[in-house]
């Protein structure tokens, strides 16, 4: 019988074919392969047990687990996030707060020189705290006090002191449409 005159053009589809997939699976980083030692089943979800998706290990090896964002914090990263929150709630602070506003403040304060995921920054955030007690009669008074408390720790870090009337051009308050972020409160209410 002579050769099947179809067999060149089957040839080439084939090629394409492959090629296409090949891109595909580089494009999605999931590769659908036979079962074999270097692949994981991963299709959870899926009933259909006779149409397995495997995730190639190799590709899961290239994944970044441990990037800047999803790595350890360390004691700075932790400490800057924390100073953000911190200055940004003094910006946002009432002018004229609630006695439990007041209050909710101090508190923080003790709670964050117990709780601070930093032994060793807590206990110095304890002792600042027993020379320099919150202000916080005012948005004016705990900006300033947390500024000056700031302070006291970059002094003990050997970091430069932060100008404090600077402070509110530092730290504003944050961009919230119709002043939906701001804290409600004036001493009449309680
Ligand atoms: C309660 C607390 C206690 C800490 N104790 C320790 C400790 O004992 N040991 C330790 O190693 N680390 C401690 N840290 C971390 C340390 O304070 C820094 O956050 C960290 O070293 C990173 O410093 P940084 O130079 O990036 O700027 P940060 O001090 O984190 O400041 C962030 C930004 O705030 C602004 N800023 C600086 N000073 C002031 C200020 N006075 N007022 C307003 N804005 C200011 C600056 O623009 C600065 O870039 C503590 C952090 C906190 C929140």
């Amino acid at each position: 019988m002579g050769e099947n005159p179809w067999q060149p053009l089957l040839q080439t589809f084939e090629k394409l074919s492959n090629c296409v997939q090949t891109h595909l699976s580089n494009f999605i980083s999931v590769k659908t392969t036979p079962r074999s030692s270097s692949t994981i089943q991963n299709n959870p979800i899926s009933s259909d047990s006779s149409a397995p998706v495997t995730t190639n290990i190799s590709t899961l090896q290239k994944l970044p687990l441990k990037d800047k964002s999803t790595g350890p914090v360390t004691k700075e990263d932790l400490g800057k996030a924390t100073w953000t929150f911190l200055h940004t709630l003094a910006a946002q602070y009432p002018e004229k707060p609630t006695r439990q506003q007041k209050k909710d403040v101090k508190e923080l304060m003790a709670i964050l020189s117990r709780m601070y995921p930093c032994r060793e920054c807590a206990d110095h955030f304890k002792d600042i705290l027993r020379s320099n007690p919150p202000q916080a009669s005012s948005q004016e008074e705990f900006s300033q006090w947390l500024c000056h408390v700031h302070n006291t720790v970059n002094r003990s870090l050997g970091k430069l002191v932060f100008p404090c009337e600077r402070v509110d051009a530092r730290w504003g308050k944050l961009e919230c449409e119709q002043k939906s972020c701001d804290l409600h409160g004036t001493s009449m209410d309680f």
